[in-house]
């Protein structure tokens, strides 16, 4: 399997160098060359089988030669094995056809964890087999921080450092981050949004003798591995409901786009899914997108959903170049368009495609409240609030094919916010007792390149050593 860049300047790169790779180095996301086929009779045959078996049939054509499949098995089955439940990702029924994917069963009560658990592991094995380092960089809004974090605590191959924006994630978000007391790991708080966050993440992926001094590598969604292995739990979801003999629509609580382009993903591998649902809060560019065909950031507003505060959404990129037949001029215009002016325009033909495929809906912060506080009345179900922007814009368009909600996190992680929707504070697991005691360490910087740079240059081994990657 080879991956191509969405922006067309970058080489191609076999499975493991992608891996590594994390943003192409024409600033491009990197994708799949073709899309790998699940057939029905395949699709048919995951019903009632563990989740770490889907997982291997489904993420091995993706890997290909690069990883020895027994390996990769191992690593699938000890990176599901950190989710105490039994099914990794169960479905609970919340209406007559609407159903919760569950995804918060991991360490860090967050669905980042289904992809991050692997990730490291993944990422490890290569390193440890070329004798490199790594020096990782991740921005966050909140929960892919605490996962990546978890995952890659005590790395011998890594050092970590993680971005996030200074106030704006809640503070058991931030505990997770800050509290984990391995050396590898560095907690960032930087004066800024998500966004600014993120645009630092990237520049420093478009540094190249930065890049390759510190030997550079990303864990947000911009890696593929993290796609790759979201994927799954649309196969493990939709199998369970009937697929391939019943079509499943998905509503998906969306920020960077990477969580609903692993659906768009699965369907292009052959799941029957009907429709893809993109559900926004009050930070709401991928809605007026699919409703105007015009992509224009304004500010992030700070909302209860903090985690899909996001108004740049990198996934979006791969969608674009798929969209428009793998037009990576095109994508290369627009991405430049978008730097220079905060905007751009799709074609027509790319966002009727879009539109064939997906639908789009916006919750403000009463309707999020209300939602929280109905399903716990009806259900005796408590949602966090990213679930629960989803599920107000799900109950807005059910249809025939059952509805899959992804339930993105567990509501102990807003306590504030879902205490203030319906009265009830949610309690964390047992896993989780002493976090809110635990002593904080992060270091503060300005929203500075350059004095970023240098701080992870002091700090990364990588650089440093003869083992540099
Ligand atoms: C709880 C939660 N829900 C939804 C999202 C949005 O997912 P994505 O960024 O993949 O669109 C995030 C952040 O990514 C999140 O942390
Ligand atoms: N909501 C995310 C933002 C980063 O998304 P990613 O999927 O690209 O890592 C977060 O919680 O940090």
């Amino acid at each position: 399997m080879e991956y191509v860049s969405t922006r067309g300047e970058a080489p191609r790169l076999g499975f493991a160098d992608t891996l590594l790779a994390g943003l192409a180095g024409d600033g491009g996301l990197y994708v799949p060359n073709a899309w790998p086929q699940l057939s029905q009779e395949t699709i048919r045959s995951f019903r009632g089988r563990p989740y770490s078996e889907i997982a291997y049939e489904v993420m091995a054509p993706f890997v290909g030669e690069d990883i020895a499949a027994d390996d990769l098995k191992s690593m699938i089955d000890d990176a599901y094995a950190t989710f105490p439940h039994p099914a990794v990702a169960p479905l609970v029924q919340i209406g007559a056809n609407h159903f919760l994917l569950e995804l918060f069963h991991g360490p860090t009560l967050a669905f980042k964890d289904v992809a991050m658990q692997l990730l490291a592991r993944l990422m490890d094995h290569v390193l440890a087999e070329r004798g490199q380092r790594a020096t990782i960089v991740g921005a966050t809004s909140g929960d892919t921080g605490g996962a990546a974090i978890a995952a890659f605590a005590g790395s011998e191959r890594a050092d970590i450092f993680i971005l996030f924006p200074n106030g704006r994630v809640s503070p058991v978000q931030q505990r997770q981050m800050t509290t984990s007391g391995s050396a590898n790991v560095h907690a960032v708080s930087l004066d800024g949004t998500f966004d600014d966050c993120q645009a630092l993440v990237k520049a420093m992926f478009n540094d190249r003798r930065f890049r390759a001094d510190v030997g550079l590598s990303g864990v947000n969604s911009i890696n593929w591995g993290r796609i790759m292995a979201q994927i799954v739990y649309y196969f493990t979801a939709a199998a369970s409901l009937g697929a391939p003999d019943r079509q499943v629509s998905f509503t998906v609580p969306t920020g960077n786009f990477g969580d609903i382009f692993a659906g768009f993903a699965a369907k292009r591998m052959g799941l029957p899914i009907d429709r893809l649902i993109v559900a926004t809060n009050a930070n709401d560019i991928l809605d007026r997108t699919l409703k105007t065909g015009r992509y224009e950031t304004d500010g992030v507003e700070a909302t209860m959903s903090p985690s899909m505060d996001i108004q740049v959404s990198s996934n979006f990129e791969r969608l674009i170049f798929e969209a428009s037949g793998r037009d990576a001029d095109l994508v290369r215009g627009l991405m430049q368009q978008l730097s220079q002016s905060g905007a751009f325009t799709l074609p027509n033909t790319v966002i009727e495609t879009i539109r064939n495929e997906f639908d789009a809906g916006r919750t403000d912060e009463a309707e999020t409240a209300r939602t929280i506080k109905n399903v716990l009345t009806r259900q005796a179900y408590l949602l966090d609030p990213h679930t629960a922007v989803a599920v107000n814009v799900a109950e807005a368009l059910l249809g025939e094919a059952p509805m899959v909600t992804l339930s993105t996190a567990h509501p102990a992680k807003f306590p504030d916010a879902v205490t203030q929707a319906c009265g009830r504070t949610p309690d964390l697991p047992p896993s989780h007792a002493d976090l809110m005691q635990k002593r904080e360490r992060f270091d503060t910087i300005a929203n500075d390149l350059d004095a970023l740079q240098q701080f992870i240059r002091e700090r990364s081994r990588a650089g440093n050593g003869a083992e540099a990657a």
